[in-house]
């Protein structure tokens, strides 16, 4: 209803006696919003910040004004070309930039801005500093786009279509993989996702839209010249985002639009209270982000959302066709296979010739005291760590040269040490991460929502898993505001999703209540008697007794024991290791 307002107000603006002011600080939010809602994906979503839009809004005016005036060709050819262009620029660029991690990725992005802006500004045939005048107007239709009114609709048009692709595209099996970037990545890896692929791809979105925006003003301004293409207003544009609520699609036009206005507004009200002339908004914008980051660090969107009716979350078909399931090892057969596994961090040998074999329907401990390799034995059977020798077999094939999201397409799913979910993003949706494997949908299906049924069955797939490990009723909650014993139910959970046939569980009882290790323990048994196979490496001897088949037992790296529990249990070298010889 509210977004059915929006619309009708928007179209109505140009027809009813709205000032010519405001028609042209409309048109400039719809431009800034474009590039925002890029940032929104980009920076918001997938976690890395990019200083350097506004060099793409550059491209994109820049081509269609060269185009337009040297050749005289069509806008619209023009929009093309700028679009070409800056999807291969913002390939090349992110398939640079994206793998730097830290502060190296927003350096990286001052950089190319910084040299895109030169460049514009240096090229003759670009008419240097003073730019291109002359820029025809658009034709849309036989209509010319002549006046500030015309382009409004175009400009506000192209901002609902980017609003409800991105939606869709969030809504998704991508944006689901695109969400779980922010952070290290490790657990998006773990769930098959290619991240620096996924990262390129949010980067070249992020790209195009700002390039769009470009091709907007080129034509609403009829010239151009590299001024509102450079390191200011790449900031400016974050500004905005942030600042609206970068992680929000709607937060994107509520920046652009509050910043916008203000701008204007100080632009005006400022030198006339100092008595002199100056960019003195930079300052006010300066201080309002220093507040902003104290207050509100997720904008102003989620605090304005709060006010408004609560909307829906997405939810699960209740019935769909069931995706298809891997072939179970027979019971018994061996499925991970460790060889003389050895890993070194410089003169530490933290798994020394480490030996033991995971059956098919079995639970094994891997147990130890503190700093005893268990982790690092955890971490080298995932792929997040390379062997410095030895071998590591799945099902009679060698995993340890693969990397994670290789590992799991295999069959082997996992949980992690310190949990790794998305906090606001609801419980099923956490689950569905764990499907990525098994859709196939990618970005453009996504946008044009032909992924549906496919949706359909992996969104009725997490739901089943959900149902299966006790959390149904929780799948429309936030994953953040569980328990910790629910977090880690929930991981088991996404990690079911992956349909695995090998389950690594990192210490899953720590932190749990007595009653939640209990559950726990029932839960892993009902998977064993489903023929599932569990490797867990856990401290809690309790949990672990009770549960497993076998154990084996690590100190200083070695395999000090294996077998039973009870004939662990009475090991003269685990007693040693674990009580320091104290009877
Ligand atoms: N990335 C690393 N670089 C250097 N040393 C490391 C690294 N990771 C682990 N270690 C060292 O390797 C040894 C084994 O550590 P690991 O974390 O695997 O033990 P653990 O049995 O899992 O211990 P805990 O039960 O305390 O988690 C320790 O001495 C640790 O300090």
């Amino acid at each position: 209803m509210i977004r059915l307002l929006f619309v009708v107000l928007l179209a109505l603006l140009p027809i009813l006696p709205t000032p010519e002011f405001w028609i042209t600080l409309g048109n400039y939010i719809g431009l800034y919003a474009i590039v925002a809602l890029g940032l929104v994906l980009l920076t918001g979503v997938g976690g890395m910040t990019s200083f350097g839009q506004a060099a793409f809004v550059g491209l994109g005016a820049y081509a269609t004004a060269y185009l337009t005036t040297h050749f005289g060709w069509s806008p619209w050819i023009g929009l093309l070309a700028g679009l070409a262009i800056t999807a291969a620029a913002a390939f090349a660029l992110g398939a640079i930039t994206m793998r730097l991690s830290g502060h190296y990725l927003p350096l990286g992005t001052i950089a190319w801005g910084l040299s895109l802006f030169f460049l514009f500004g240096n090229l003759e045939f670009l008419g240097k500093y003073d730019g291109l005048n002359g820029i025809p107007p658009v034709d849309f239709f036989g209509l010319t786009l002549q006046s500030g009114r015309a382009m409004f609709y175009l400009i506000w048009a192209v901002v609902i279509v980017a609003v409800v692709a991105l939606q869709n595209l969030l809504n998704s099996r991508s944006g689901r993989a695109i969400r779980a970037l922010n952070g290290s990545g490790l657990m998006a890896e773990a769930m098959g996702v290619n991240t620096t692929w996924m990262k390129i791809v949010c980067f070249v979105i992020a790209a195009l839209l700002a390039c769009i925006s470009g091709w907007l003003y080129a034509h609403m301004q009829r010239a151009v010249n590299p001024t509102p293409f450079g390191l200011n207003a790449g900031i400016e544009y974050l500004f905005m985002a942030v600042v609206g609520g970068a992680g929000y699609v709607w937060g994107a036009l509520l920046g652009s639009a509050l910043l916008t206005i203000l701008k204007d507004q100080l632009q005006s009200l400022l030198p006339k209270l100092l008595g002199s002339n100056g960019n003195f908004e930079m300052i006010v914008f300066g201080l309002m982000m220093v507040l902003l980051l104290q207050r509100a660090r997720t904008g102003l969107w989620p605090v304005l959302r709060g006010w408004l009716p609560q909307q829906v979350g997405v939810q699960a078909p209740a019935t769909a066709a069931a995706l298809p399931r891997r072939d179970r090892p027979a019971v018994g057969s061996v499925a991970l296979q460790v060889r003389l596994a050895r890993k070194e961090f410089g003169g530490l040998v933290a798994v020394n010739d480490m030996e033991f074999v995971v059956h098919a329907g079995e639970i094994l401990g891997l147990i130890g005291p503190n700093g005893a390799g268990k982790s690092t034995m955890f971490n080298l059977v995932t792929g997040v760590l390379p062997l410095t020798s030895g071998q590591i077999l799945f099902q009679g094939e060698r995993i340890d040269t693969l990397p994670s999201r290789e590992i799991v397409r295999r069959g082997i799913g996992r949980t992690f040490q310190h949990v790794r979910l998305l906090p606001t993003m609801s419980v099923l949706e956490n689950v569905a991460i764990g499907a990525h494997l098994r859709g196939s949908a990618g970005v453009a299906a996504s946008i044009l929502r032909t992924d549906r049924k496919e949706e359909q069955r992996l969104l009725f797939d997490a739901a089943r898993q959900l149902d299966r490990v006790g959390l149904a009723h929780l799948a429309q909650e936030e994953a953040g505001s569980l328990a910790l014993g629910q977090q880690r139910i929930l991981e088991i959970a996404r990690a079911l999703c992956c349909d695995p046939t090998l389950l690594l569980l990192d210490e899953p009882a720590a932190g749990l209540r007595y009653q939640e290790k209990l559950a726990l323990a029932d839960l892993l048994r009902t998977l064993k008697a489903e023929g599932l196979s569990i490797l867990l490496v856990e401290h809690d001897m309790d949990f672990v007794m009770n549960l497993t088949d076998r154990l084996v037992v690590m100190e200083f790296g070695t395999r000090i024991a294996e077998g039973l529990p009870s004939e662990v249990q009475n090991n003269p070298a685990v007693l040693e290791a674990y009580l320091g010889g104290i009877d």
